[in-house]
């Protein structure tokens, strides 16, 4: 393997669309300076073929692009530019099956029930693509997310819109006051290296072996307990108050990360809302394979094998629970889309961020949005979203033009606390105990459990926990900005990984640092209360604050996260560059299909692969790589200044023509820099081609705005066909081609 290559990850939805125009430029630019972009697919479509390549004739053979990647993100060469991409929910996953099988793969169908050894061994191949399930194995270090100084400056001088927020508001977050996760945590730290097993124990007294773990020194386990007889108990509660209150109820879980507890949670929501349906017609769902879990949007899809009659009646007696029931927020109020259709169309890091912004409403029916109740049924995390309400109610909405900043430093590497739970989460069967028994017999934790409640345990390992902490105090040093490690006395966990943070810090010079520990209210209330005096505070975090506070300051201060530099040090000396924090954006696509318009800002790659262009020049001692770095981040500052990123609506710059200023900018920034004259003599005639050029670029890119765009294939892209769509100006693409 070369040292010089940088892979860049080929994802799925807007991210993707937006790479068969960008990574040209990219691969362009790069080479003058030796170094090689390789394209790496792990889109979901790729990663389920990879997953039956063995079952799959050998013209259909895919590389295993995510295997290849997790093992590179291992050493100290891996230099991975990654974007963001789907994690697949159940409904996405059986879409993108169809796709493929009506393409010509000859895949099997997800199999609702897995009796044989064939269908599990189905069910298997389909769990390991299900989810969040890149993250995970790519995240082999800690992360360090902000927004760069430019990009900050920025969203000061250029606002974002911003909901006003009333003192009347009834807007709030509902939460489970006892039987959730947070009031059932135990944890424990292992002394010493071992294999513990997860047991069930029935009430006839035998045991069943769930699972075998082997531990290392140091690591933190814990184990937690969703009553369902509570979960239920609460969402029926919560719908009564609702309805009483008059006021729109809105879900917000994180079923595709959280891919075996969530979709759980959310089919419990489903069945106490739509009651009255599930009790009359619960036997012939189940009949027909309707699963809760998937949303409403299963039941419409299942009962299409009935008769037209009884199809007719189901959806009136589903349209007869509306007036029962209080409103229901709207993911696609023209469509008739509901927050309770699909699992992964309302996810909480982005769901309640844009709430906020937007004074706290949700949309309705009417299309009108309105305050709301959002219900997040495990209080660890949703107290933050409560307590930001309150901010906001008290003090009104944040002002994006003097407010501070919060950057991340988040504990991930390894599977880190929940990102690792899912193959020790367990959706009970029976009355009994789950227990966690060390290598001695010893009883290390348990719970009493009733049928169907969702047990899980994770993990978090020692080496990434102090790594995590040299992290947030280094952050803490170069940017002498205060950091608070979020950690909670009322969490067991939180206890255990309190020792640690204690025990490490003392390993770093901290004098002179500002540096606290908080539970979470205290800690967001501290952070907001400094951002409205215009005053920055790095959140250290754990892994799903992390993922939380990333999407909800960024999309407050800048408007989306789509706008941070998302670095992930590895624990191997290796590097991952996330582009942006948030997601792939399906919406955008939708509107590329019916306007050729693409509105997704690349923002986080160009700073992205500025950092990728650093590092790899830092390591090979490349200087034409840190020449090309410098001056990446020069024309990214410039194209934020002269405006130039994508607007929303046909008629503006799209993601197409960002990326022409980019390039633009980029070469003329290489062509007046004295520091390698090699590169400025290569990149004059292209710096001077653009620019002559530039009318004729953007006339040539905004004449297909504006009609339907043909993308054959959704999740399966084909990304030269692709290109015939992202690369329209034949100028713009000479000029590339001629350096
Ligand atoms: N790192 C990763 O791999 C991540 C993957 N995901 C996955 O992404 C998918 C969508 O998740 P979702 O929660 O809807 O979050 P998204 O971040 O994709 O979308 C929320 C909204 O944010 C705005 N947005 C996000 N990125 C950009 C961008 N680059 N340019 C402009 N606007 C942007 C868009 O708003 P508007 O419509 O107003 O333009 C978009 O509709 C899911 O499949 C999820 O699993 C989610 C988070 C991280
Ligand atoms: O892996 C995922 O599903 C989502 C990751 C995410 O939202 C994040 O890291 O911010
Ligand atoms: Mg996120």
């Amino acid at each position: 393997m070369s040292n010089q290559t940088i892979y860049y990850t080929l994802t799925d939805e807007a991210p993707a669309l937006a790479t068969a125009s960008l990574l040209p430029v990219f691969s362009a630019f790069a080479k003058e300076a030796d170094i090689e972009l390789k394209l790496t697919d792990i889109s979901l479509a790729s990663r389920i073929l990879a997953s039956f390549s063995d079952l799959l004739p050998a013209d259909q053979k895919v590389e295993d692009g995510l295997q290849f990647l997790g093992e590179l993100t291992l050493t100290p060469e891996a230099n991975i530019v990654k974007l963001p991409n789907i994690s697949a929910s159940l409904p996405q996953l059986t879409a993108a099956i169809k796709e493929l099988q009506a393409q010509g793969y000859a895949l099997p169908d997800y199999p609702e029930s897995a009796e044989t050894a064939e269908a599990k061994d189905i069910q298997a191949r389909y769990a390991k693509v299900l989810g969040s399930a890149v993250n995970p194995v790519l995240r082999q270090g800690n992360s360090d997310r902000r927004a760069p100084a430019a990009v900050k400056g920025f969203a000061r001088k250029n606002p974002h819109s911003m909901g006003k927020w009333k003192k009347t508001s009834v807007s709030h977050v509902d939460h489970m006051r006892s039987g959730d996760f947070y009031s059932t945590e135990q944890s424990v730290t292992m002394d010493s290296a071992q294999t513990v097993n997860i047991e069930f124990v029935a009430q006839d007294g035998s045991v069943e072996v769930k699972k075998s773990l082997p531990l290392l020194e140091g690591e933190i386990l814990d184990s937690m307990n969703i009553s369902c007889a509570k979960l239920r108990e609460f969402f029926e509660a919560s719908l009564q108050e609702a309805k009483e209150d008059n006021i729109m109820w809105s879900l917000h879980l994180k079923a595709t990360m959280m891919k075996v507890s969530h979709p759980i949670v959310f089919g419990h929501a489903v069945t106490v809302f739509f009651k009255d349906v599930f009790e009359k017609y619960g036997e012939l769902f189940k009949e027909i394979g309707v699963n809760p879990n998937n949303g409403l949007g299963s039941v419409y899809d299942k009962i299409k094998s009935l008769p037209e009659a009884q199809q007719e009646e189901i959806k009136q007696a589903i349209q007869a629970v509306y007036s029962t029931r209080p409103e229901l927020a709207m993911v696609d109020s023209d469509k008739g889309i509901t927050n309770l259709h699909v699992p992964s169309d309302v996810i909480v890091d982005a769901s309640m961020p844009a709430m906020i912004r937007n004074s706290g409403k949700m949309w309705g029916r009417d299309g009108k949005a309105h305050d709301a109740k959002a219900v997040i049924p495990d209080r660890t995390y949703a107290r933050i979203y409560q307590e930001t309400i309150n901010f906001c109610k008290t003090n009104g909405e944040f002002d994006p033009t003097t407010m501070g900043t919060v950057p991340n430093v988040g504990l991930m590497a390894q599977k880190a606390q929940e990102y690792g739970s899912h193959d020790k989460t367990y959706e009970v069967a029976a009355a009994g105990t789950m227990r966690v028994v060390d290598a001695q017999g010893n009883v290390l934790m348990e719970h009493a459990v009733e049928k169907g409640d969702i047990w899980r345990a994770c993990q978090t390992k020692d080496a990434p926990i102090r790594d995590w902490v040299k992290l947030g105090v280094t952050r803490a040093r170069q940017s002498n900005t205060p950091a608070v490690f979020w950690l909670e006395e009322e969490r067991s966990h939180d206890n255990e990984l309190r020792k640690k943070v204690e025990l490490y810090l003392q390993e770093h010079d901290t004098t002179g640092l500002d540096i606290r520990i908080m539970p979470y209210n205290e800690a967001i209330r501290f952070s907001m209360e400094r951002i409205i005096r215009g005053e920055d505070t790095i959140s250290v975090t754990g892994n799903i604050l992390r993922d939380y506070l990333t999407d909800l300051f960024p999309i407050l201060e800048l408007g989306t996260s789509a706008k941070m530099l998302s670095i992930v040090p590895m624990l191997n000396g290796g590097g991952m560059y996330e582009t942006g924090a948030g997601g792939s954006a399906p919406k955008h696509v939708q509107q590329l299909m019916e306007e050729n318009y693409l509105r997704w800002d690349s923002l986080g790659e160009f700073l992205a692969v500025a950092v990728s262009f650093e590092e790899l020049g830092i390591k090979n001692s490349n200087e034409k790589a840190k020449v090309l770095a410098e001056c990446l981040d020069k024309a990214t500052g410039k194209l934020l200044d002269t405006n130039k990123s994508p607007s929303r609506k046909v008629g503006g710059i799209d993601n197409r023509g960002s990326h022409f200023y980019l390039a633009m900018y980029w070469a003329q920034e290489l062509a007046a820099q004295t520091s390698d004259a090699e590169l400025a003599a290569k990149f004059a005639p292209l710096a001077k081609t653009l620019t002559d050029q530039e009318t004729t670029i953007v006339a040539e890119l905004a004449e297909v705005q504006g009609k339907a765009a043909n993308l054959a294939g959704y999740y399966n892209i084909n990304l030269e066909e692709v290109a015939k769509v992202m690369r329209p100006s034949a100028t713009f693409n000479q000029a590339l081609a001629s350096l």
